[in-house]
């Protein structure tokens, strides 16, 4: 059976579970008001969905909007990150608020999830995150996540929620991902642009496809325009996730799309295991390593990183670290967990399995990279 026909997104056979991502621009108005008609006709299709026997997720960004209209300041609430965390402390509230009484309408209970980039680093804060989500869905209940802004600073924040959206569907191992925005999918240039033409399906996010994106955002509220969006779907298609942008401005969205459709389908490349995908979508790291073109080759066939192969040590990784291995040419390649520290392979870089006894002064391990612990991008 040819994959596209695998990937329904309204089957609960294909996509039994969903992860719905709604961008600021569509949850609120010009104004800073929620813009609720619009809103009850995506619950209206959730409601479809669950009917269907399909579970659903949903990443509901416009706290900081929201929060911004409310507390009056002007131009979205992201002059500063103090701004923006008081802006969605303030929009938070009235955004759950808001979501449980459209799914109570359709006689369904919402939970909120609020998340930090962290949560998803650390593989017990993961695990936990993904039986929370289980238990909720086998509860039947509807979880809405956002990021928890009031707490996340620069370096621990996703800060779009594409990539958070990417990051849930892998914890609660869904099978899909509907990102909602102002546009219908990935132009091969800015949608602006004379000429610009939409994609209906992408298999694999290459360099070539990263270049059509930019990542000014649509409007004043949006963050991360559609180079989140690629990243986003980086993640997902590591994790054997299909994903898709659609236009959610008009009612009923999904539907709108999907019978017309005009949307860009992200295909899935491989189903990691569920460890390989979080080591693949893991994004802060304490260090990485280089390696030369025959390391490349090896680990392009499979094989485990041995220490011979590396020429560069950057930062100060531990043992047990997800690291990035980068290629001579900078591009980084793979990433994997590494199993010594960073002052040990700084010693043993470049010299062959025999000689590592000497060095260390102890039996030497495996490889400094397991295959089995190594995803290769
Ligand atoms: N190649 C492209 N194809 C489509 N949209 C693009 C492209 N490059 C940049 N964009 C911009 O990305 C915007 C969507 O991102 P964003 O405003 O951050 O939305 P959201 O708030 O829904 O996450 C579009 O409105 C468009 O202006
Ligand atoms: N967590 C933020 C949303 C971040 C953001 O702007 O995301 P998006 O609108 O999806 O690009 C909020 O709730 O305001």
């Amino acid at each position: 059976m040819a994959i596209e026909t695998l990937l329904d997104f309204r089957s609960p056979d294909t996509c039994k579970r969903l992860v719905i991502k709604i961008g600021s621009n569509l949850l609120v108005d010009g104004e800073g008001r929620l813009r609720t008609e619009w809103l009850r006709t995506v619950v209206l299709e959730v409601k479809t969905a669950r009917d269907r026997g399909q579970e659903v997720v949903i990443v509901s960004s416009g706290a900081i909007a929201l929060g911004a209209a409310k507390m009056g300041i002007e131009g979205g609430g992201r002059s500063t990150l103090s701004e923006a965390q008081a802006c969605a402390a303030v929009g938070q509230i009235a955004l759950a608020s808001a979501w449980s009484d459209l799914l109570a309408e359709q006689d369904l209970l919402a939970a909120q999830m609020l998340l930090t980039l962290d949560d998803f680093e650390s593989r017990r804060r993961y695990l936990n995150a993904s039986a929370t989500f289980d238990r909720l869905l086998s509860e039947g209940v509807v979880p809405v996540v956002n990021e928890n802004d009031t707490i996340a600073v620069s370096e621990i924040r996703f800060g779009d929620n594409d990539r958070l959206a990417a990051r849930v569907a892998q914890a609660c191992t869904a099978d899909g991902v509907i990102l909602l925005t102002d546009v219908d999918g990935l132009y091969d240039r800015h949608p602006n642009e004379p000429g610009a033409e939409r994609l209906s399906q992408v298999r694999g996010v290459t360099d070539e496809i990263h270049a059509m994106a930019s990542a000014e955002s649509g409007s004043s509220v949006g963050t991360g325009g559609m180079t989140s969006k690629l990243l986003a779907a980086e993640i997902a298609e590591r994790a054997g996730i299909a994903l898709a942008i659609m236009n959610g401005s008009e009612d009923v969205p999904m539907s709108r799309a999907l019978a017309a459709n005009s949307a860009t389908l992200f295909l899935p490349k491989r189903g990691d295991s569920a460890r390989k995908a979080w080591i693949g979508g893991r994004l802060r790291f304490a260090g990485s390593i280089t390696v030369d073109q025959g390391c490349v080759d090896a680990l392009r066939e499979n094989k485990s990183l041995l220490a011979a192969g590396i020429t560069g040590v950057e930062g100060k990784f531990e043992r047990g670290d997800v690291i990035p291995v980068h290629a001579p040419d900078g591009r980084m390649i793979a990433k994997g967990v590494v199993e010594y520290e960073w002052h040990e392979v700084e010693v043993i870089k470049g010299r062959s399995g025999i000689e590592l006894r000497t060095i260390l002064g102890y039996a030497p391990r495996a490889a400094v990279i397991h295959r089995d612990h190594l995803v290769m991008l």
